[in-house]
């Protein structure tokens, strides 16, 4: 039996080592009976599940219809199943993986009154009480349980667990992601009776009047409940490691089209944002894009999270369109990915042993300006972004031949490239689900390696592993000599975390593209000098902060002592969070518009970069843990900040507002091969009757789409600060559209 900190691991967990890390998102479809109204009206139920994965349209009148009329999805569930049989036989699996550590998301899609709520109350329901079971039938692990509510209503968050009605801000936070800030955190025992609280949320849920549903939400609504976990006999200890995952339970608004329920006025607005959210969440399949709600859920949508969808249906014939879209959605769904890691957060001991060879390693770097061997990889890598920017920029270098020389390293490696687009969409902690992986996330699973075990590492004898891979940290001792002669070549340079440094190198390096007025633009700074300079500037720092840490001196004055006991380090005062500080040292996030970014709080007497808001940490606070700074925190917020600082050359230089013509000659072919690899999965989609449908939808989506992402002046759907239209086109016969062509305001 695997165990984690010497303690028995989740059972789910076993069951999804052996399948789990990259998997598609469970798309699960749920069709309800008739309801009174429709009865009443002598609708007739035109939709029919004919077996566990397949449900046909039986309309006698369809002749000559070129929709298709069978999809096939993970599971259908008939009218007449229960909610506690969808769960069981659908959601559950998802949702409990949040015991083992893995962060889940249960998504409730459909059009307003097709049965989300009723589904969601009870999948919400049902998991907690496995919850609670699973905590009571683990007592040899400590748990901690927070829960939250929100709702995103006409892009305003608010906290349903309070009575204030403000309006809540997103923050991006390098430990934790996108978060709510000053979101109520209700604790267990508001949560046992989980059905009471889930009426106040619903109570509190902005709720509007439509013909369609007179309870209509126009709301999508979020729970999310956090759960932490440490075997008891570890606390404490060294080795002590804690697993960390949320739970979100998403209740998304209606998503039909803002004619069908006569909106107007304010109402149209609240429709016009739902259905950018929704827009958003479909193109999402696509791309990662922005909006509130895609911003909080990201990891949901192809990123570290295992995620399930329940689309739900009415069958009535006057809802066909709606049903319709609600299953090309559902068959979209079908086609993302994402990659589900264990979460485990090492002991502050063992991280400052990690730290220490990070160091180490840099200081061997700084002493090996000539690359060889591993450092030969970042230098050459990045040579290969200079150039590919420089490419996109101006063109041929203009040192003839180490142009010619960079170049030919460039095209031997632009497999290894990320496309700029690609990257440019997958902006924060987002596994990328294809092989392309940017360098941006192969980075970030590196560098999450000391939060984030895989799944498959902890395949074959997860505890041995966990507990081998913190033994092996901490027994890398770090050489006083060294330490004190920082400059001379150390020994301990093991190659890995390639990335995480090649980041740091990124980060570090100030790579900048300038565009002078002349109109020629250059690409400066890029020296190897300066890159050496950021990099030992980078490892001041680094050291500065381990020596105050492990010397417990305010001002890291005292001579560093690895002997000093670390737990004195847990008297330090701290006041301020990452976030904040993030601000603080890069002038401005490019996540972050300007309302949302924090006025740095002034430093208290510590050294600047240690500030930590007490209670803000997300470990488990044990007796011994007090207000611990995270480490951690440290090491991923340097490296957050070098993943910022790569990306936005990235945009700058490739997919932003220096956009050159082969950029855009780029971009057009990403979303050419997009388009053709949309064909093939629909052509390989044996289960769909009608091709030539689904290929004149593609074909009628991909048009859309490229509408949308390339606008012409007349039609502006959400560019940027919004716009008004000249023109409102007809929209493609056969799929509603689910943004509004009308829309005039801005956002
Ligand atoms: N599977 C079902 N079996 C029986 N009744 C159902 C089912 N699904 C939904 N209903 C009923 O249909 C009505 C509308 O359901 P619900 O409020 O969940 O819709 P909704 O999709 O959440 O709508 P909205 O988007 O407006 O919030 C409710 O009265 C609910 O009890």
């Amino acid at each position: 039996m695997g165990s984690i900190g010497g303690a028995e691991l989740p059972k789910i967990e076993k069951m999804q080592t052996a399948s789990a890390r990259e998997e598609k998102i469970l798309v699960l479809v749920r069709l309800r009976p008739l309801n009174e109204k429709e009865i009443v009206a002598n609708e007739v139920a035109d939709w029919e599940c004919i077996n566990d994965t397949t449900i046909l349209y039986r309309n006698t009148l369809r002749e000559g219809s070129t929709f298709p009329s069978a999809y096939t999805f993970d599971r259908v569930f008939r009218g007449d199943c229960s909610t506690r049989q969808v769960y069981e036989e659908g959601a559950q699996e998802v949702a409990l993986s949040v015991v083992s550590g893995i962060n889940s998301s249960i998504f409730a899609y459909g059009q307003t009154s097709s049965g989300k709520t009723y589904t969601m109350m009870g999948i919400t329901e049902y998991t907690v009480a496995d919850i609670f079971d699973y905590i009571h039938r683990h007592k040899e692990r400590a748990f901690v349980l927070k829960f939250s509510a929100i709702e995103i209503y006409n892009e305003g968050i608010r906290d349903l667990l309070s009575t204030d009605s403000t309006t809540l801000r997103l923050l991006d936070d390098p430990e934790k992601g996108t978060v709510v800030e000053k979101v109520t955190e209700g604790n267990t025992k508001e949560l046992e009776p989980s059905k009471g609280l889930l009426s106040v949320c619903e109570a509190q849920r902005q709720i509007g009047e439509t013909v369609l549903n007179e309870k209509s939400s126009r709301s999508h609504q979020i729970l999310r409940l956090t759960i932490e976990s440490s075997a008891r006999e570890f606390i404490g200890k060294e080795n002590s490691t804690t697993l960390s995952a949320t739970v979100n339970f998403v209740d998304l608004a209606g998503s039909e089209r803002a004619s069908q329920s006569l909106s107007s006025g304010a109402r149209l607005k609240e429709g016009c944002h739902i259905n950018r959210s929704l827009l958003t969440l479909g193109t999402v399949i696509r791309k990662l894009r922005d909006s509130k709600l895609t911003r909080l859920l990201q990891p949901a949508l192809g990123g570290n999270a295992r995620t399930a969808i329940i689309c739900t249906l009415s069958p009535a014939r006057s809802h066909v369109e709606q049903t319709r879209n609600t299953l090309l959605f559902a068959c979209c769904a079908k086609e993302v990915t994402t990659k589900a890691q264990v979460n485990v957060v090492m002991s502050d001991k063992a991280l400052v042993k990690h730290l220490q060879r990070e160091l180490a390693r840099l200081e061997s770097e700084l002493k090996s300006p000539a690359p060889a061997s591993s450092t030969s990889d970042y230098a050459a890598l990045l040579r290969k972004k200079d150039i590919q920017i420089q490419k996109a920029v101006v063109g041929p270098h203009p040192n003839q031949q180490a142009g010619h020389l960079w170049e030919d390293e460039y095209e031997d490696s632009g497999s290894n490239m990320a496309e700029p687009y690609h990257l440019q969409d997958n902006t924060d902690d987002h596994s990328v689900s294809d092989g392309t992986s940017s360098l941006m996330s192969i980075g970030k699973n590196i560098v999450r390696s000391n939060s984030c075990q895989s799944l498959e590492d902890t395949a074959v004898g997860p505890a041995e592993d966990i507990d081998d891979y913190c033994k092996e940290v901490q027994c890398i001792e770090m050489d006083e000599t060294a330490r004190e002669n920082k400059f001379e070549p150390h020994s301990i340079s093991t190659g890995e975390n390639e990335a995480t440094l090649a980041l740091t190198m990124f980060g570090a390096s100030g790579l900048q593209i300038s565009t002078p007025t002349s109109g020629h633009r250059e690409v400066s700074r890029m020296q190897n000098g300066f890159t050496y300079d950021m990099l030992e500037q980078r490892l001041h720092h680094v050291q500065r902060t381990i020596d105050a840490l492990v010397s417990h001196e305010p001002d890291g004055t005292s001579p560093p002592t690895l002997a000093t006991d670390m737990s004195s380090s847990r008297s330090m005062k701290l006041t301020r969070s990452w976030s904040c500080r993030e601000n603080l040292m890069t002038g401005s996030s490019p996540y972050l518009g300007k309302a949302e970014q924090i006025e740095s709080t002034p430093p208290n007497g510590f050294d600047k970069q240690l500030f930590w808001e007490a209670g803000q940490s997300q470990s488990i606070k044990t007796s011994a843990d007090g207000d611990i700074p995270s480490i951690q925190t440290f090491v991923e917020g340097l490296q957050e900040m070098a993943k910022q600082e790569y990306e936005k050359h990235l945009v700058d230089g490739q997919g932003g507002q220096h956009q050159g013509p082969s950029k855009e000659r780029n971009a057009k072919q990403a979303d050419a091969e997009e388009a053709s690899n949309l064909r093939e999965k629909f052509d390989a989609n044996k289960h769909v009757e009608d091709l030539d449908a689904i290929d004149r939808m593609i074909a009628e989506g991909e048009a859309r789409y490229n509408k949308w992402r390339h606008p012409d002046p007349y039609i502006v759907p959400w560019a940027p600060g919004g716009s008004k239209f000249t023109r409102n086109p007809t929209p493609p016969a056969g799929i509603e559209i689910l943004y509004d062509y009308g829309r005039e305001d801005n956002d």
